[in-house]
């Protein structure tokens, strides 16, 4: 059993392919990250950071979530990120993405002990 942490560093963590990625950059890597199974999933970031940077943020900005917890953290610097969002002509199981490199400010939510990213919230 996947563990939320695991998780998220599954889903969002890409540090070695900092600064420059492909126009197919999401097309493999969502797939290669499972997150084409099943269904594809609509909307999805990679951070091109150190894991030990982004394990920081939770330490840094508190900010309320999405979901309107408080357990939600924004990083005091901007950092490179990846957004992946599917294309509207995309049909299952052929999940095709734009890829939209950026520096933004990530907001993470943080959980358990050690008090760690579990859930990707939003960039700004
Ligand atoms: N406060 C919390 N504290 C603790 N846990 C919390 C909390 N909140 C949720 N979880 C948990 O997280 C899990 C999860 O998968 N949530 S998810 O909203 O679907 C993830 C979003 C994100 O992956 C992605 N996205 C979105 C925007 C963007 O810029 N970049 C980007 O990548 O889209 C997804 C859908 O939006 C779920 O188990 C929920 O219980």
């Amino acid at each position: 059993r996947e563990s939320q942490a695991k998780k998220f560093i599954r889903q969002h963590m890409d540090p070695v392919s900092y600064p420059r990625v492909s126009s197919s950059y999401c097309n493999q890597m969502m797939r290669r990250r499972n997150m084409t199974k099943g269904w594809c999933k609509p909307m999805n970031t990679f951070v091109h950071e150190p894991l030990v940077d982004v394990q920081a943020v939770c330490f840094q900005g508190t900010v309320t979530c999405k979901d309107g917890q408080s357990n939600c953290h924004q990083s005091s610097s901007s950092m490179s990120i990846t957004d992946c969002r599917l294309t509207t002509g995309s049909k299952y199981p052929n999940c095709a993405y734009r890829t939209s490199q950026k520096k933004r400010h990530i907001i993470v939510a943080c959980s358990g002990n050690p008090y760690v990213p579990v859930h990707f919230d939003a960039s700004v």
